[in-house]
């Protein structure tokens, strides 16, 4: 039985890689930051908690990476681990940029001091893409960060791939594109739109408040896209992917069509400027074409198709949660 480590496995695709991953028949450790401060809520809605190991590490300390990696022998490790909003990062830069870059570093040193055979997923981003220069994106695209979080997930990418260049580690990066599901927080878009319309119609909330709507992303379906990451570490070589739906939509076509399904008029939505960021990408899709040939990754969902299935579970859990 191989043993796979899953960093950030408490959140939306800590835990559908979790769940894949024990589907293919492996042992699973959480990384979490502590047993009394982490949100269990997803592992335990998808009924992995007694299924898994979690164990308490601190990413940004060395010793304790050692330590986790030389206790579990694993063959594989997922580095999904990130402080992920981006929104906060302009807030918290200097907090994102140490943990999102220290906790990258210290898994491939301790991985090279005990183990060069350990095969290591880095969660990378399209936000790496921010001032976008050429559409769609891929692979070979040109990075231009434009938030700290976006510099910390470029400098992640490039020391998973100079530890690959220059010490020959299995070190492989899933350029991941939006994602979503009902496991998404609730401080993210999406999400943040569909459990909103619930509550306005439940009388919870009496409009809902956005940012820029006038913007356009790459959505693509969360469990989907985990399947990918473990494909990524079943190559005879490391590589990088791009993984992502290939077309965008319109923020603003996303809540017209959450409001006008659920028969919600749309003078509820509201923009308040406050919520704008200080730079923001326009419009960005990728091509994967890559992880489609490369891989054998499929994807075929319309992001209409994904609203769908997101607000079904809403309507199935709302309220007991
Ligand atoms: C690929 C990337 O994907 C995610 O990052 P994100 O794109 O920032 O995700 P989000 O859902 O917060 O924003 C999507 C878009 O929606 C705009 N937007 C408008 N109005 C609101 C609003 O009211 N709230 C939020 N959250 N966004 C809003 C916002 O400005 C942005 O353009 C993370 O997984 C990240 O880790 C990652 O790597």
């Amino acid at each position: 039985m191989k043993t796979a480590i899953v960093t950030g496995i408490t959140g939306q695709d800590g835990a559908y890689l979790s769940r894949l991953l024990l589907k293919k028949g492996y042992k699973v450790i959480g990384c979490i930051r502590s047993h009394s401060g982490s949100n269990l809520s997803r592992l335990k809605y998808l009924d992995l908690l007694d299924k898994i190991e979690l164990i308490e590490c601190d990413l940004v300390d060395m010793s304790q990476v050692l330590n986790i990696i030389s206790t579990n022998k694993p063959a594989e490790i997922y580095n999904l681990a990130a402080q992920s909003s981006v929104s906060l990062s302009f807030q918290q830069p200097i907090g994102t940029l140490e943990f999102n870059i220290h906790s990258v570093l210290n898994f491939l040193e301790a991985i090279r001091i005990l183990d060069p055979a350990i095969r290591f997923y880095q969660a990378s981003s399209s936000e790496m893409f921010g001032k976008v220069n050429a559409l769609p994106i891929s692979e070979v695209s040109v990075v231009h960060p434009l938030s700290p979080y976006a510099i910390s997930k470029v400098t992640g990418h490039y020391i998973c791939i100079n530890y690959r260049e220059s010490y020959g580690l299995y070190t492989s990066c899933g350029i991941l594109f939006n994602h979503e599901s009902y496991l998404r927080g609730e401080n993210f878009f999406v999400r943040k739109l569909i459990k909103g319309a619930f509550d306005i119609l439940h009388g919870q909330k009496e409009y809902l408040e956005f940012g820029n709507l006038s913007i356009k992303r790459d959505f693509g379906w969360s469990e989907k896209y985990v399947e990918a990451m473990w494909m990524m570490l079943q190559l005879d070589q490391p590589d990088d992917f791009v993984i992502c739906s290939g077309s965008s939509i319109a923020l603003n076509d996303i809540v017209y069509y959450v409001f006008d399904k659920l028969g919600i008029s749309r003078e509820l939505i509201r923009i308040n400027p406050k919520l704008f960021r200080p730079t923001e990408i326009e419009d960005i899709y990728g091509s994967n074409e890559k992880a489609k040939t490369v891989l054998n990754w499929d994807y075929n969902m319309d992001f209409f198709k994904v609203l769908d299935l997101i607000i079904e579970e809403e309507a199935r859990n709302y309220g007991k949660q």
